[in-house]
Protein backbone atom coordinates (compact mmCIF):
# COMPACT_ATOMS: atom_id res chain seq x y z
CA UNK A 1 0.00 0.00 0.00
CA UNK A 2 3.02 2.11 0.82
CA UNK A 3 4.43 1.60 -2.24
CA UNK A 4 1.24 2.36 -4.51
CA UNK A 5 1.22 5.54 -2.56
CA UNK A 6 4.87 6.69 -3.11
CA UNK A 7 4.38 5.36 -6.79
CA UNK A 8 1.16 7.84 -7.30
CA UNK A 9 3.05 10.99 -5.80
CA UNK A 10 5.89 10.08 -7.81
CA UNK A 11 3.48 10.29 -10.83
CA UNK A 12 1.82 13.55 -9.16
CA UNK A 13 5.36 15.34 -9.14
CA UNK A 14 6.28 14.01 -12.90
CA UNK A 15 2.69 15.18 -14.14
CA UNK A 16 2.78 18.97 -12.78
CA UNK A 17 6.55 19.11 -13.60
CA UNK A 18 5.38 18.49 -17.24
CA UNK A 19 2.54 21.00 -16.56
CA UNK A 20 4.50 23.56 -15.62
CA UNK A 21 7.38 22.89 -18.55
CA UNK A 22 4.66 23.05 -21.25
CA UNK A 23 3.24 26.02 -19.15
CA UNK A 24 7.13 27.55 -20.12
CA UNK A 25 7.50 26.39 -23.54
CA UNK A 26 3.96 27.54 -24.80
CA UNK A 27 4.26 30.76 -23.01
CA UNK A 28 7.79 31.35 -24.72
CA UNK A 29 6.66 30.81 -28.03
CA UNK A 30 3.33 32.92 -27.42
CA UNK A 31 5.14 36.18 -27.42
CA UNK A 32 3.04 37.27 -24.53
CA UNK A 33 3.78 41.24 -22.92
CA UNK A 34 6.61 40.80 -20.49
CA UNK A 35 6.57 40.55 -16.98
CA UNK A 36 8.40 38.14 -13.94
CA UNK A 37 10.33 35.21 -15.70
CA UNK A 38 10.05 32.48 -15.21
CA UNK A 39 6.51 31.95 -13.16
CA UNK A 40 6.47 29.79 -10.37
CA UNK A 41 5.76 26.54 -10.63
CA UNK A 42 2.11 26.22 -9.84
CA UNK A 43 1.30 29.12 -8.05
CA UNK A 44 2.98 31.61 -11.22
CA UNK A 45 2.93 34.98 -10.16
CA UNK A 46 0.94 34.95 -7.18
CA UNK A 47 3.42 36.11 -4.62
CA UNK A 48 4.18 38.88 -6.72
CA UNK A 49 0.91 40.29 -5.79
CA UNK A 50 1.86 41.87 -2.41
CA UNK A 51 -0.45 42.54 0.24
CA UNK A 52 -3.96 41.41 -0.05
CA UNK A 53 -6.76 44.41 -1.09
CA UNK A 54 -3.57 46.23 -2.36
CA UNK A 55 -3.48 44.76 -6.25
CA UNK A 56 -4.24 48.34 -8.36
CA UNK A 57 -1.05 49.93 -6.55
CA UNK A 58 1.14 46.64 -6.94
CA UNK A 59 0.29 46.00 -10.81
CA UNK A 60 0.92 50.00 -10.77
CA UNK A 61 4.22 49.67 -9.19
CA UNK A 62 5.27 46.04 -11.08
CA UNK A 63 4.12 48.28 -14.58
CA UNK A 64 6.95 50.03 -14.05
CA UNK A 65 9.26 47.49 -14.27
CA UNK A 66 7.73 45.73 -16.86
CA UNK A 67 5.74 48.13 -18.93
CA UNK A 68 2.42 49.27 -19.42
CA UNK A 69 1.45 46.30 -20.99
CA UNK A 70 2.30 43.10 -18.38
CA UNK A 71 1.52 38.94 -18.14
CA UNK A 72 1.26 37.56 -15.07
CA UNK A 73 0.11 34.53 -14.28
CA UNK A 74 -2.28 33.66 -11.48
CA UNK A 75 -2.49 29.76 -10.92
CA UNK A 76 -2.60 27.93 -13.54
CA UNK A 77 -3.74 31.23 -15.52
CA UNK A 78 -2.37 33.94 -17.44
CA UNK A 79 -3.66 37.33 -17.21
CA UNK A 80 -2.60 40.38 -19.43
CA UNK A 81 -2.32 43.68 -16.92
CA UNK A 82 -3.02 47.20 -19.04
CA UNK A 83 -1.43 50.03 -16.90
CA UNK A 84 -0.91 53.05 -18.90
CA UNK A 85 -2.76 54.95 -21.84
CA UNK A 86 -0.38 54.43 -24.44
CA UNK A 87 -0.74 50.42 -23.76
CA UNK A 88 -4.63 50.47 -23.95
CA UNK A 89 -3.89 52.99 -26.69
CA UNK A 90 -2.31 50.57 -28.68
CA UNK A 91 -4.64 47.26 -27.65
CA UNK A 92 -7.44 49.41 -28.71
CA UNK A 93 -6.33 50.71 -31.99
CA UNK A 94 -4.58 46.97 -33.07
CA UNK A 95 -7.55 46.50 -35.38
CA UNK A 96 -6.03 46.43 -39.21
CA UNK A 97 -4.12 49.21 -40.02
CA UNK A 98 -4.44 50.39 -36.45
CA UNK A 99 -7.91 50.84 -36.63
CA UNK A 100 -10.02 51.14 -33.54
CA UNK A 101 -11.23 47.75 -32.49
CA UNK A 102 -12.54 46.67 -29.14
CA UNK A 103 -11.16 43.18 -28.95
CA UNK A 104 -10.90 42.42 -25.05
CA UNK A 105 -14.83 42.73 -24.87
CA UNK A 106 -15.12 39.48 -23.36
CA UNK A 107 -15.32 38.47 -20.08
CA UNK A 108 -13.75 36.33 -17.61
CA UNK A 109 -15.39 33.26 -16.01
CA UNK A 110 -15.88 33.36 -12.35
CA UNK A 111 -16.71 30.35 -10.49
CA UNK A 112 -18.68 32.58 -8.05
CA UNK A 113 -20.97 33.41 -10.78
CA UNK A 114 -21.80 29.76 -11.68
CA UNK A 115 -24.25 29.63 -8.55
CA UNK A 116 -27.72 28.54 -9.96
CA UNK A 117 -26.51 28.48 -12.96
CA UNK A 118 -26.34 32.42 -12.91
CA UNK A 119 -23.34 33.14 -15.49
CA UNK A 120 -25.83 31.91 -18.23
CA UNK A 121 -28.13 35.15 -17.45
CA UNK A 122 -26.11 37.30 -15.83
CA UNK A 123 -24.71 40.81 -17.43
CA UNK A 124 -21.22 40.38 -15.75
CA UNK A 125 -20.50 36.55 -17.22
CA UNK A 126 -21.69 36.63 -20.52
CA UNK A 127 -19.15 37.02 -23.65
CA UNK A 128 -19.62 40.19 -25.91
CA UNK A 129 -20.01 37.65 -28.85
CA UNK A 130 -23.15 36.12 -27.11
CA UNK A 131 -26.58 36.91 -28.29
CA UNK A 132 -27.77 37.14 -24.93
CA UNK A 133 -25.31 39.78 -23.49
CA UNK A 134 -26.55 41.67 -26.77
CA UNK A 135 -29.96 41.28 -26.16
CA UNK A 136 -29.76 42.28 -22.59
CA UNK A 137 -27.65 45.69 -23.62
CA UNK A 138 -29.76 46.16 -26.20
CA UNK A 139 -32.29 46.12 -23.56
CA UNK A 140 -30.67 47.72 -21.36
CA UNK A 141 -29.87 50.44 -23.40
CA UNK A 142 -33.57 50.80 -25.01
CA UNK A 143 -35.61 50.90 -21.67
CA UNK A 144 -34.05 50.23 -18.77
CA UNK A 145 -31.55 52.99 -19.20
CA UNK A 146 -32.55 54.89 -22.36
CA UNK A 147 -32.93 58.90 -21.83
CA UNK A 148 -36.97 58.99 -21.58
CA UNK A 149 -36.96 56.23 -18.52
CA UNK A 150 -34.35 58.44 -16.80
CA UNK A 151 -36.23 61.73 -17.78
CA UNK A 152 -39.36 59.55 -16.48
CA UNK A 153 -37.81 58.82 -13.09
CA UNK A 154 -36.88 62.38 -12.49
CA UNK A 155 -39.84 62.63 -9.52
CA UNK A 156 -39.03 59.29 -8.02
CA UNK A 157 -34.97 60.76 -7.70
CA UNK A 158 -36.47 63.71 -5.94
CA UNK A 159 -38.47 61.86 -3.66
CA UNK A 160 -36.10 59.00 -3.14
CA UNK A 161 -32.90 60.25 -2.89
CA UNK A 162 -32.80 64.12 -2.58
CA UNK A 163 -35.81 64.25 -0.13
CA UNK A 164 -35.13 60.96 1.51
CA UNK A 165 -31.50 62.06 1.78
CA UNK A 166 -32.38 64.99 3.10
CA UNK A 167 -34.22 63.78 5.77
CA UNK A 168 -32.10 61.00 7.52
CA UNK A 169 -29.44 63.53 7.19
CA UNK A 170 -31.67 66.01 9.28
CA UNK A 171 -32.32 63.13 11.65
CA UNK A 172 -28.69 62.58 12.81
CA UNK A 173 -27.89 66.05 12.37
CA UNK A 174 -30.31 66.22 15.33
CA UNK A 175 -29.51 63.74 17.31
CA UNK A 176 -26.07 64.31 16.59
CA UNK A 177 -24.66 60.70 15.30
CA UNK A 178 -22.35 60.08 12.66
CA UNK A 179 -23.01 58.76 9.57
CA UNK A 180 -21.33 55.86 7.65
CA UNK A 181 -21.84 57.74 4.30
CA UNK A 182 -21.45 54.99 2.08
CA UNK A 183 -24.30 53.47 3.80
CA UNK A 184 -26.56 56.38 4.44
CA UNK A 185 -26.06 56.72 0.45
CA UNK A 186 -26.42 53.27 -0.76
CA UNK A 187 -30.71 53.50 0.89
CA UNK A 188 -31.65 55.74 -1.19
CA UNK A 189 -30.05 54.57 -4.31
CA UNK A 190 -32.20 50.82 -3.54
CA UNK A 191 -34.84 52.88 -2.72
CA UNK A 192 -34.79 54.47 -5.94
CA UNK A 193 -33.60 51.22 -8.00
CA UNK A 194 -36.76 49.25 -6.01
CA UNK A 195 -39.10 51.84 -7.62
CA UNK A 196 -38.00 51.92 -11.09
CA UNK A 197 -38.13 48.55 -11.64
CA UNK A 198 -41.44 47.40 -9.60
CA UNK A 199 -42.97 50.73 -7.98
CA UNK A 200 -42.07 49.16 -5.01
CA UNK A 201 -39.86 50.47 -1.30
CA UNK A 202 -38.78 47.99 1.59
CA UNK A 203 -38.95 49.08 5.10
CA UNK A 204 -36.10 50.89 6.16
CA UNK A 205 -34.79 47.75 8.11
CA UNK A 206 -34.92 45.45 5.43
CA UNK A 207 -33.52 47.62 2.40
CA UNK A 208 -30.75 47.89 5.21
CA UNK A 209 -30.77 44.12 4.95
CA UNK A 210 -30.69 43.77 0.91
CA UNK A 211 -28.33 46.83 0.94
CA UNK A 212 -25.58 44.29 3.29
CA UNK A 213 -26.20 41.27 0.61
CA UNK A 214 -25.58 43.67 -2.07
CA UNK A 215 -22.68 44.52 -0.47
CA UNK A 216 -21.68 40.83 0.11
CA UNK A 217 -22.28 39.88 -3.43
CA UNK A 218 -19.77 42.43 -4.71
CA UNK A 219 -17.33 41.82 -2.13
CA UNK A 220 -17.21 38.08 -3.26
CA UNK A 221 -17.20 39.02 -6.86
CA UNK A 222 -13.62 41.03 -5.91
CA UNK A 223 -12.39 38.04 -3.59
CA UNK A 224 -9.57 36.19 -5.34
CA UNK A 225 -10.82 32.89 -5.54
CA UNK A 226 -8.78 29.34 -5.92
CA UNK A 227 -10.97 28.09 -8.33
CA UNK A 228 -10.19 30.75 -10.95
CA UNK A 229 -6.67 30.61 -10.54
CA UNK A 230 -6.95 26.79 -10.50
CA UNK A 231 -9.94 25.79 -13.10
CA UNK A 232 -9.30 21.97 -12.75
CA UNK A 233 -10.35 21.74 -8.99
CA UNK A 234 -13.07 24.89 -9.61
CA UNK A 235 -16.01 21.74 -8.26
CA UNK A 236 -14.21 21.77 -4.68
CA UNK A 237 -14.68 25.36 -3.89
CA UNK A 238 -12.33 25.07 -0.89
CA UNK A 239 -12.87 28.47 -0.12
CA UNK A 240 -17.08 27.82 -0.06
CA UNK A 241 -17.42 30.92 -2.10
CA UNK A 242 -19.57 29.49 -4.41
CA UNK A 243 -21.97 28.10 -1.86
CA UNK A 244 -22.02 31.43 -0.10
CA UNK A 245 -23.08 33.23 -3.37
CA UNK A 246 -25.87 30.80 -3.88
CA UNK A 247 -27.54 32.01 -0.56
CA UNK A 248 -26.42 35.55 -1.27
CA UNK A 249 -28.44 35.40 -4.73
CA UNK A 250 -31.21 33.76 -2.90
CA UNK A 251 -31.70 36.44 -1.19
CA UNK A 252 -31.51 39.18 -3.76
CA UNK A 253 -33.84 37.35 -6.31
CA UNK A 254 -36.53 36.85 -3.66
CA UNK A 255 -38.45 40.19 -4.16
CA UNK A 256 -38.15 40.07 -7.91
CA UNK A 257 -39.70 36.67 -7.96
CA UNK A 258 -42.54 37.79 -5.52
CA UNK A 259 -42.83 40.68 -7.48
CA UNK A 260 -43.39 38.79 -10.63
CA UNK A 261 -45.86 36.65 -9.40
CA UNK A 262 -48.03 39.34 -7.99
CA UNK A 263 -47.54 41.45 -11.15
CA UNK A 264 -48.61 38.69 -13.24
CA UNK A 265 -51.86 37.84 -11.07
CA UNK A 266 -52.75 41.63 -11.25
CA UNK A 267 -51.92 41.94 -14.97
CA UNK A 268 -54.96 38.88 -15.43
CA UNK A 269 -56.87 40.47 -13.07
CA UNK A 270 -56.84 43.74 -15.98
CA UNK A 271 -55.41 46.19 -13.00
CA UNK A 272 -53.64 48.91 -14.68
CA UNK A 273 -49.99 48.88 -15.98
CA UNK A 274 -47.42 50.38 -13.49
CA UNK A 275 -44.98 51.19 -16.74
CA UNK A 276 -42.19 49.79 -14.36
CA UNK A 277 -39.19 47.89 -15.76
CA UNK A 278 -41.37 44.75 -14.62
CA UNK A 279 -43.91 45.35 -17.02
CA UNK A 280 -41.66 45.77 -20.13
CA UNK A 281 -40.05 42.44 -18.57
CA UNK A 282 -42.89 40.40 -19.00
CA UNK A 283 -44.06 42.24 -22.23
CA UNK A 284 -40.80 40.65 -23.80
CA UNK A 285 -41.87 37.43 -21.84
CA UNK A 286 -42.71 35.47 -24.50
CA UNK A 287 -40.95 36.48 -26.99
CA UNK A 288 -37.52 35.67 -25.06
CA UNK A 289 -39.56 32.43 -24.46
CA UNK A 290 -37.66 32.33 -20.87
CA UNK A 291 -40.23 33.12 -18.72
CA UNK A 292 -38.49 35.92 -17.75
CA UNK A 293 -35.17 34.49 -17.06
CA UNK A 294 -33.60 36.08 -20.02
CA UNK A 295 -32.52 39.29 -18.08
CA UNK A 296 -32.02 39.58 -14.60
CA UNK A 297 -33.09 43.45 -13.99
CA UNK A 298 -31.42 43.44 -10.60
CA UNK A 299 -27.82 43.07 -11.67
CA UNK A 300 -28.20 45.86 -14.15
CA UNK A 301 -28.96 48.61 -11.53
CA UNK A 302 -27.01 46.57 -8.62
CA UNK A 303 -23.84 46.87 -10.03
CA UNK A 304 -24.83 50.68 -9.82
CA UNK A 305 -25.81 51.37 -6.41
CA UNK A 306 -22.46 49.72 -5.16
CA UNK A 307 -20.16 51.81 -7.59
CA UNK A 308 -22.42 54.62 -6.97
CA UNK A 309 -22.19 54.58 -3.07
CA UNK A 310 -18.28 53.81 -2.60
CA UNK A 311 -18.00 57.24 -5.21
CA UNK A 312 -19.41 59.02 -2.67
CA UNK A 313 -17.90 57.93 0.28
CA UNK A 314 -14.75 59.12 -1.47
CA UNK A 315 -15.74 62.51 -2.25
CA UNK A 316 -16.81 62.75 1.28
CA UNK A 317 -13.38 61.88 2.14
CA UNK A 318 -11.51 64.08 -0.51
CA UNK A 319 -13.97 66.65 0.84
CA UNK A 320 -13.17 66.84 4.26
CA UNK A 321 -9.87 66.24 3.67
CA UNK A 322 -9.98 69.85 1.36
CA UNK A 323 -11.60 72.29 3.40
CA UNK A 324 -10.87 74.72 0.21
CA UNK A 325 -12.92 72.52 -2.38
CA UNK A 326 -15.33 72.23 -0.11
CA UNK A 327 -15.82 75.28 0.83
CA UNK A 328 -16.19 76.42 -2.80
CA UNK A 329 -18.78 73.78 -3.74
CA UNK A 330 -20.78 75.16 -0.81
CA UNK A 331 -20.57 78.51 -1.53
CA UNK A 332 -21.66 77.84 -5.66
CA UNK A 333 -24.70 75.73 -3.60
CA UNK A 334 -25.40 78.66 -2.11
CA UNK A 335 -25.32 81.42 -4.03
CA UNK A 336 -27.23 78.92 -6.65
CA UNK A 337 -29.53 77.47 -4.82
CA UNK A 338 -30.16 80.62 -2.49
CA UNK A 339 -33.49 79.99 0.32
CA UNK A 340 -34.17 76.43 -1.27
CA UNK A 341 -34.23 74.14 0.56
CA UNK A 342 -33.03 71.47 -1.38
CA UNK A 343 -31.30 70.88 -4.59
CA UNK A 344 -33.19 69.72 -8.31
CA UNK A 345 -31.81 68.51 -10.85
CA UNK A 346 -32.71 71.66 -13.00
CA UNK A 347 -30.33 73.09 -10.80
CA UNK A 348 -27.26 70.84 -12.17
CA UNK A 349 -26.31 72.96 -15.42
CA UNK A 350 -26.00 75.90 -13.14
CA UNK A 351 -23.28 74.55 -10.75
CA UNK A 352 -20.18 74.09 -13.00
CA UNK A 353 -17.80 73.79 -9.84
CA UNK A 354 -19.37 70.78 -8.60
CA UNK A 355 -19.90 69.34 -11.59
CA UNK A 356 -15.91 69.65 -11.62
CA UNK A 357 -15.53 68.54 -8.13
CA UNK A 358 -17.64 65.31 -9.74
CA UNK A 359 -15.19 64.96 -12.71
CA UNK A 360 -12.11 65.30 -10.55
CA UNK A 361 -13.89 62.52 -8.39
CA UNK A 362 -14.37 60.21 -11.55
CA UNK A 363 -10.55 60.69 -12.23
CA UNK A 364 -9.15 60.03 -9.04
CA UNK A 365 -11.55 57.79 -7.64
CA UNK A 366 -12.15 54.97 -9.81
CA UNK A 367 -15.28 52.93 -8.47
CA UNK A 368 -14.42 49.75 -10.51
CA UNK A 369 -9.78 49.84 -10.21
CA UNK A 370 -9.65 46.59 -12.14
CA UNK A 371 -12.08 46.30 -15.26
CA UNK A 372 -12.05 42.82 -15.81
CA UNK A 373 -11.94 41.69 -19.67
CA UNK A 374 -10.78 38.43 -21.69
CA UNK A 375 -9.43 38.86 -25.44
CA UNK A 376 -11.85 37.50 -28.00
CA UNK A 377 -9.47 37.41 -30.94
CA UNK A 378 -5.62 37.32 -31.12
CA UNK A 379 -4.81 40.68 -30.38
CA UNK A 380 -0.74 41.36 -31.87
CA UNK A 381 0.32 44.57 -30.09
CA UNK A 382 3.89 46.30 -29.84
CA UNK A 383 5.51 43.48 -31.18
CA UNK A 384 3.52 41.24 -28.93
CA UNK A 385 0.29 38.57 -28.79
CA UNK A 386 -2.64 38.35 -26.59
CA UNK A 387 -3.77 35.30 -27.24
CA UNK A 388 -7.40 34.88 -27.83
CA UNK A 389 -8.99 33.66 -24.06
CA UNK A 390 -6.99 35.43 -22.49
CA UNK A 391 -7.67 37.51 -19.26
CA UNK A 392 -6.92 41.19 -18.97
CA UNK A 393 -7.19 43.46 -16.15
CA UNK A 394 -7.18 47.09 -17.22
CA UNK A 395 -6.11 49.08 -14.30
CA UNK A 396 -8.62 51.91 -14.86
CA UNK A 397 -7.33 53.39 -11.64
CA UNK A 398 -3.37 53.39 -12.27
CA UNK A 399 -4.76 54.70 -16.06
CA UNK A 400 -6.26 57.71 -14.76
CA UNK A 401 -3.49 58.88 -12.48
CA UNK A 402 -1.19 58.34 -15.34
CA UNK A 403 1.56 61.69 -14.64
CA UNK A 404 2.05 62.30 -18.35
CA UNK A 405 -1.86 62.25 -19.17
CA UNK A 406 -2.40 64.25 -15.58
CA UNK A 407 -0.47 66.91 -13.95
CA UNK A 408 0.12 66.13 -9.96
CA UNK A 409 -2.34 62.92 -10.78
CA UNK A 410 -2.11 62.30 -7.26
CA UNK A 411 -3.69 65.53 -5.91
CA UNK A 412 -7.90 66.53 -6.38
CA UNK A 413 -7.24 69.45 -8.29
CA UNK A 414 -11.37 70.11 -9.41
CA UNK A 415 -9.87 73.20 -10.86
CA UNK A 416 -8.32 70.80 -14.04
CA UNK A 417 -11.38 70.46 -15.27
CA UNK A 418 -12.70 74.07 -15.35
CA UNK A 419 -11.68 76.51 -18.11
CA UNK A 420 -11.66 74.61 -21.52
CA UNK A 421 -10.37 70.73 -20.15
CA UNK A 422 -12.97 69.12 -22.27
CA UNK A 423 -11.83 65.19 -21.82
CA UNK A 424 -15.19 63.17 -21.61
CA UNK A 425 -15.57 60.62 -19.50
CA UNK A 426 -16.00 57.93 -22.79
CA UNK A 427 -12.78 57.25 -22.77
CA UNK A 428 -11.74 58.54 -26.75
CA UNK A 429 -8.42 59.73 -24.98
CA UNK A 430 -7.72 56.83 -23.22
CA UNK A 431 -6.77 58.22 -20.26
CA UNK A 432 -9.60 58.95 -18.35
CA UNK A 433 -11.84 55.86 -17.85
CA UNK A 434 -14.27 56.00 -15.37
CA UNK A 435 -16.65 54.40 -16.87
CA UNK A 436 -15.01 51.72 -18.61
CA UNK A 437 -14.51 51.99 -22.89
CA UNK A 438 -15.35 50.33 -25.89
CA UNK A 439 -18.41 47.79 -26.12
CA UNK A 440 -18.96 46.61 -22.75
CA UNK A 441 -18.81 50.55 -21.53
CA UNK A 442 -20.93 51.03 -18.31
CA UNK A 443 -24.65 51.28 -19.44
CA UNK A 444 -25.89 53.17 -16.58
CA UNK A 445 -23.41 55.52 -16.86
CA UNK A 446 -26.22 58.76 -17.65
CA UNK A 447 -28.39 56.86 -14.66
CA UNK A 448 -24.72 57.51 -12.65
CA UNK A 449 -24.63 61.27 -14.10
CA UNK A 450 -27.73 62.33 -12.98
CA UNK A 451 -27.96 60.53 -9.53
CA UNK A 452 -23.89 61.76 -8.49
CA UNK A 453 -24.50 65.64 -9.06
CA UNK A 454 -28.18 65.17 -6.82
CA UNK A 455 -26.23 62.96 -3.83
CA UNK A 456 -23.40 65.31 -3.80
CA UNK A 457 -25.46 68.37 -3.65
CA UNK A 458 -28.10 67.57 -0.82
CA UNK A 459 -24.77 65.97 1.47
CA UNK A 460 -23.39 69.61 0.75
CA UNK A 461 -25.94 72.00 0.80
CA UNK A 462 -27.99 72.53 3.83
CA UNK A 463 -25.43 70.38 6.42
CA UNK A 464 -21.58 71.18 7.34
CA UNK A 465 -20.11 68.01 8.11
CA UNK A 466 -17.46 67.03 11.58
CA UNK A 467 -15.09 63.95 11.93
CA UNK A 468 -16.12 62.24 15.37
CA UNK A 469 -13.79 63.25 17.58
CA UNK A 470 -11.47 59.56 17.78
CA UNK A 471 -11.26 60.07 14.22
CA UNK A 472 -10.23 63.41 13.90
CA UNK A 473 -7.15 63.00 16.74
CA UNK A 474 -5.81 59.96 14.24
CA UNK A 475 -7.16 61.46 10.78
CA UNK A 476 -9.20 59.08 8.42
CA UNK A 477 -7.93 55.95 7.72
CA UNK A 478 -7.05 56.21 4.27
CA UNK A 479 -6.01 52.15 3.64
CA UNK A 480 -8.15 50.80 0.66
CA UNK A 481 -9.23 47.68 -0.14
CA UNK A 482 -9.25 46.78 -4.00
CA UNK A 483 -11.99 44.65 -4.75
CA UNK A 484 -14.23 44.84 -8.06
CA UNK A 485 -15.18 47.99 -6.62
CA UNK A 486 -12.50 50.42 -4.54
CA UNK A 487 -13.56 51.25 -1.02
CA UNK A 488 -12.10 52.37 2.33
CA UNK A 489 -11.09 49.39 4.99
CA UNK A 490 -12.70 51.68 7.25
CA UNK A 491 -15.69 53.23 6.10
CA UNK A 492 -16.18 56.39 6.56
CA UNK A 493 -18.50 58.05 9.40
CA UNK A 494 -19.07 61.58 9.62
CA UNK A 495 -21.34 64.28 12.21
CA UNK A 496 -23.68 66.27 9.92
CA UNK A 497 -24.60 69.41 11.14
CA UNK A 498 -27.79 70.86 9.52
CA UNK A 499 -27.73 74.63 8.33
C1 LIG B 1 -20.29 56.00 -10.11
C2 LIG B 1 -21.04 55.23 -10.82
C3 LIG B 1 -20.58 54.13 -11.74
C4 LIG B 1 -19.33 53.83 -12.18
C5 LIG B 1 -18.03 54.56 -11.86
C6 LIG B 1 -19.44 52.67 -13.04
C7 LIG B 1 -18.38 52.09 -13.70
C8 LIG B 1 -18.47 50.95 -14.48
C9 LIG B 1 -17.36 50.33 -15.15
C10 LIG B 1 -15.92 50.82 -15.12
C11 LIG B 1 -17.82 49.24 -15.80
C12 LIG B 1 -16.99 48.26 -16.66
C13 LIG B 1 -16.94 48.83 -18.06
C14 LIG B 1 -15.98 48.16 -19.00
O1 LIG B 1 -15.62 46.98 -18.83
O2 LIG B 1 -15.56 48.85 -19.95
C15 LIG B 1 -19.24 49.15 -15.53
C16 LIG B 1 -20.05 48.17 -16.00
C17 LIG B 1 -21.40 48.12 -15.74
N1 LIG B 1 -22.15 49.07 -15.07
FE1 LIG B 1 -21.48 50.74 -14.18
N2 LIG B 1 -20.76 52.30 -13.10
C18 LIG B 1 -21.49 53.17 -12.34
C19 LIG B 1 -22.84 53.18 -12.16
C20 LIG B 1 -23.69 52.31 -12.76
C21 LIG B 1 -25.14 52.40 -12.70
C22 LIG B 1 -25.91 53.51 -11.98
C23 LIG B 1 -25.61 51.31 -13.36
C24 LIG B 1 -27.03 50.91 -13.61
C25 LIG B 1 -28.08 51.64 -13.40
C26 LIG B 1 -24.46 50.53 -13.85
C27 LIG B 1 -24.54 49.35 -14.54
C28 LIG B 1 -23.45 48.67 -15.07
C29 LIG B 1 -23.55 47.40 -15.76
C30 LIG B 1 -24.80 46.59 -15.99
C31 LIG B 1 -22.25 47.04 -16.19
C32 LIG B 1 -21.82 45.79 -16.94
C33 LIG B 1 -21.83 46.04 -18.43
C34 LIG B 1 -21.36 44.84 -19.26
O3 LIG B 1 -20.58 44.03 -18.77
O4 LIG B 1 -21.78 44.76 -20.42
N3 LIG B 1 -23.33 51.18 -13.47
N4 LIG B 1 -19.61 50.21 -14.73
Amino acid sequence: MASFIVECVGWLIIALFSLYIFQLLRDARQRLPPGPWPPKPLIGDLLDLGEPGQQHRTFARLAERYGGLMSLRFGLVPHVIVSTPDALRAVFCAGEGGKKVDNIAGIPSLDVLTAWGHDAHTIFALPSQDDKWRAVRKFAAAEMLAPRRIAGAGALMQTRIVEALHRDLSGHAARGTAVAIRNVVMDPILSLLLGVLYSTDLEAKERAMFRDVIEEIVELLGTGNVSDMFPPIAALDLQGLRRRMKSLLAVVYRPFDEEVVVRRRSREAGEPRKNDVLDIVLDKESEWKEEGSLLNPEDIYGAGASSTAALMEWAMVDLIQNPDVMRKAKEELTRVLGDKPLMEDGDVARLPYLQAVIKELLRLRVALPLMPRKAEADIEVNGHRIPKGTNVLVNAWAINRNAEAWPEPEKFIPERFLGGETRSYLGQDFDMIPFGLGRRICPGMPYALKMIPLILGTLLHRFEWELPAEVQETGIDMTEKCGVVLTLVTPLKAIPKEI
